[in-house]
């Protein structure tokens, strides 16, 4: 059949070329690349008459960075593996605020906490937007997840839903729900303490089911942990800036997935799968389970939910549905990897363990799991969750936002629309806030009269993201992180691994890329430290089951 080439890339764009005929395929890939080849060049000229439009605005140069190519700008500079060593390179080289260009779009990277401050706080209203990622909102379906709209009306009502619930004020109704849960993780430990990972994994997870869903899942094979998992890991690599380029090139998303370029749309359509799992599946058992039994006898944010806003009101109940789905998504992974990090760190800084350990003994003493109630007393407890966040931010860019209006800081151009990216690993690394930054000293966090104060060192600054976007539920990561951290210190001692001659096995911190960033795994020694602390365990454990159980 003879195809006139506009037609026949009609065709092909709309996925409509006969299957199984491999010179047609050739033709439409081929014909398909050179329609966005031209695309490209088209745009890129007449981008490119206009240069004083494209590089400058008010007459102010653009912040310095790497040279960019003609067309595709700085897209062969982009890191695919630990994306923040080269970030910080260019911090170095060109300064607190790095700019780079990926066909026609700005990217402004912000390396120094000063600056984050500036822009994301200071001018909140312009630097709160989130960029419409085609990968992420369109074809992995995710624009209902308030985390990734745009600022406005419908994010301020859904945050608002949110903190509700989990802002700093309301959070601590879930502490003895954090409690329990901590127990159930020591009695996992005490069977299978080399399935430690997977044994942080299941204690995210169940933590977020139980306080969002009031669902208690005891597997890490439950489908709502799988899915979760499986959610989290496709945002950690679908939300990098500069990876796709489909984000740079929204026609691509209009391409079918047979071509040979476009296996992103496979992976997508996987991907949005899960996401739909993620937002409706647990939402309707939970939502079942209510009308049933009523709500659960510990606080749960959707049952607290319906309950103020009516079982009737369909346009509520999506609101909590999605606000729901968000906490479920966004909070297990990032927690897990926090975890994985203080892990390591027990490993390697045995030091700092033992003077935990005394700290824990001297304030909580023998026969009894720390509790929140202690918090104020273990200054020390307090000090090595800060840390964790500091030594490795697990979200090591957060995830980008984007300029709503054309801003001009010290001297630079600050183009309408781009994204902008706070570069947290290097704040939490900044030789000029923290000495020995490399190192894990909780010390750092207490003043000279040996009192704790963060106030200008507090990793929350950027470990949580930035400005009004900042992680909405970071209150509840830090009293996970912070009752895990003491009730482990409590009952166990963490060492290094032996191999077969009883020699210690050697690790390090050597963190996967992405944008959650987690130790890769390491072997770790988990042993109870008396049988007084095995015994409360189990009946801890025991009474925080049957508690869940009845819910
Ligand atoms: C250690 C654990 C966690 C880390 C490191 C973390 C980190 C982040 C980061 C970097 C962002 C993006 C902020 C920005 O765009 O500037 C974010 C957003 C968010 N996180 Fe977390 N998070 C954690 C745990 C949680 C938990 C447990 C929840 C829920 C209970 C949660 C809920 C959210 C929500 C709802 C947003 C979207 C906020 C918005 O756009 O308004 N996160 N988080």
């Amino acid at each position: 059949m003879a195809f006139s080439s506009v037609s026949f890339l009609d065709q092909a764009a709309l996925g409509w070329l006969p299957t199984g005929r491999t010179e047609a395929r050739i033709v439409a890939a081929a014909g398909f690349l050179w329609t966005i080849g031209l695309g490209v060049y088209l745009y890129y000229r007449r981008r490119s008459q206009e240069p004083e439009k494209r590089t400058r605005g008010h007459g102010l140069p653009l912040p310095p960075g790497p040279k960019p190519l003609p067309i595709i700008g700085n897209a062969l500079d982009m890191p695919m593996k630990r994306e923040w060593e080269t970030l910080t390179k260019w911090g170095e080289e060109y300064g607190d605020l790095v700019h780079v260009t990926i066909l026609g779009k700005h990217i402004i990277y912000i390396n120094s906490y000063k600056v984050a401050y500036e822009l994301f706080e200071r001018r909140g209203s312009l630097y709160s937007d989130k960029p419409r990622l085609p990968l992420l909102n369109e074809l992995m379906d995710f624009d209902w997840n308030f985390g990734l709209i745009h600022y406005g009306d419908h994010w301020r009502k859904y945050r608002r839903a949110f903190v509700s619930k989990f802002g700093g004020t309301v959070v601590q109704m879930f502490n003895p729900t954090q409690e329990r849960a901590t127990a159930l993780l020591l009695e996992r430990l005490l069977e299978t303490p080399e399935k430690f990972t997977d044994h942080l994994r299941l204690h995210a997870g169940q933590l977020i089911m139980l306080s969002v869903y009031g669902i208690f899942v005891n597997s890490r094979q439950h489908p709502y942990v799988v899915t979760a998992e499986a959610v989290m890991d496709s945002v950690s690599q679908a939300a990098r800036p500069g990876a796709w380029l489909v984000d740079y090139l929204p026609i691509l998303k209009k391409v079918p997935a047979w071509l040979p370029f476009a296996n992103y749309m496979s992976t997508a359509t996987h991907w949005a799968d899960n996401v739909r799992k993620l937002r409706f599946v647990p939402f309707q058992a939970c939502k079942a389970k209510l009308v049933d039994s009523g709500p659960p006898p510990y606080a749960s944010f959707v049952a607290d939910m319906l309950q103020e806003h009516g079982y009737d009101d369909k346009e509520a109940e999506m609101m909590i549905q999605d606000c729901a789905a968000v906490a479920y998504g966004a909070g297990s992974d990032t927690s897990v990897a926090t975890l994985s990090v203080f892990m390591l760190a027990m490993v390697l800084y045995p030091e700092v363990q033992k003077k935990a350990q005394e700290e824990i003994a001297r304030v909580v003493g023998a026969s009894r799991f720390p509790t929140f109630a202690d918090r104020k007393d273990l200054p020390y407890i307090t000090a090595i969750a800060k840390e964790t966040l500091r030594w490795h931010t697990v979200a090591p860019q957060a995830l980008p936002h984007q300029l709503r209006e054309d801003d001009v800081y010290e001297g630079y151009y600050l183009p309408k629309g781009a994204f902008i990216v706070g570069n947290a690993w290097r704040m939490a690394h900044d030789p000029a806030v923290y000495s020995d930054p490399f190192n894990f000293k909780p010390e750092r966090f207490f003043n000279s009269e040996g009192k704790l104060d963060y106030a200008a060192t507090d990793p929350v600054k950027y470990s949580f993201g930035f400005g009004r976007r900042l992680c909405a539920g970071y209150h509840f990561a830090e009293n996970t992180l912070w009752i895990t951290v003491a009730c482990l210190l409590q009952c166990y001692d963490i060492a290094p691994a032996k191999d077969k001659a009883g020699n210690p096995i050697p690790v390090k911190l050597d963190p996967s890329s992405g944008i959650i960033s987690r130790p890769e795994s390491f072997p770790c020694s988990i042993t109870p430290r008396s049988d007084l602390m095995v015994e409360f365990i189990r009946q801890a454990a025991a009474e925080a089951t049957s508690l869940f159980q009845t819910a």
